[in-house]
């Protein structure tokens, strides 16, 4: 992964946000509030009384049947397809050796994962959070993406430098900036890792609330419009997640019942979406 692969990416996205035409896999502002809370009922509610403020397309292996690409005329978005399969690409491999250094820093076999997640059931989604008055972004409950750990491994997210992404000490319980840091990538841990790993490495709450003040007017402060894309890694969808056999022993019993990738991704997007 270079500054080149992560910039073509960026930009072709930046792009696709100036036309809708290109718009693919399109969730559009208000369809969505990502929660930890997985009761359909209760985020229902929550998305009526605060949804989060962003848009975002989504990009899935290409070859899937059944969640199909949906791909912008090439003459709309010259070379956003090429551009993004690329980078998908890319996302993957880097998983796969950021799976590798995890296994041996658990006393696993370097290859242990390979097998496990060689299918590509990732999800690549460009995120666009337009410009909003700071005020209603600070508004109770309100935010740009509430608070939630993701589903899968690893989530490699690359942020522009607008910042309010924050993630949550799990000692102290309070929420630190995660301000960007240009060419880096944030890695997150997903619930399937924490399953996995039982909680020897734990997912990380997370959410993207306005950045430190910057006036644009006399009178209204305006929380500028950010970009951001988050590569959602994921075992392949039939791999069993169970207690990995180094994380439990004597006094440290399996915490989670075994789940293949595909029943708990699906029974998270059901609680989210229904
Ligand atoms: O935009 C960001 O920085 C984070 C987005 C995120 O956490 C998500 O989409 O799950
Ligand atoms: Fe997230």
């Amino acid at each position: 992964m270079t500054d080149a692969n992560i910039d073509s990416a960026r930009l072709k996205s930046q792009l696709a946000w100036e036309d809708p035409r290109s718009n693919r896999g399109y969730v559009q502002i208000g369809r969505e509030r990502v929660t930890q809370s997985s009761d359909a009922n209760e985020i229902a509610k929550l998305r009526a009384k605060a949804p989060d403020f962003k848009e975002s397309m989504e990009i899935g292996r290409d070859w899937d049947e059944t969640w199909k690409n949906q791909w912008p005329q090439e003459s709309d978005a010259p070379r956003f397809k090429q551009t993004m399969l690329d980078f998908y690409q890319t996302c993957h491999d880097l998983h796969v050796h950021v799976m590798r250094a995890i296994a041996l820093g658990l006393d696993l076999e370097e290859t242990y994962f390979d097998h496990k997640i060689d299918e590509q059931c990732h999800n690549l989604r460009l995120l666009s959070y337009p410009p909003i008055r700071t005020d209603l972004l600070r508004q109770d409950g309100q935010a740009r993406a509430g608070a939630h750990s993701d589903y899968g491994t690893l989530t490699l997210l690359f942020q522009d430098s607008v910042g309010g992404l924050e993630v949550q000490n799990p000692h102290t319980m309070e929420y630190q900036a995660a301000s960007p840091i240009p060419g880096s990538i944030v890695v997150n841990a997903g619930d399937l890792l924490a399953r996995w790993s039982n909680d020897v490495l734990r997912s990380t709450l997370h959410r993207v609330v306005a950045p430190p003040a910057r006036k644009v007017s006399e009178t209204e402060g305006i929380t500028p419009a950010r970009q951001s894309m988050a590569f959602f890694c994921n075992p392949n969808f039939s791999t069993e997640i169970s207690c990995l056999p180094t994380c439990s022993g004597p006094g440290k019993e399996p915490k989670y019942a075994p789940v293949t990738t595909e029943q708990y991704i699906v029974g998270r997007l059901q609680a989210t979406y229904i």
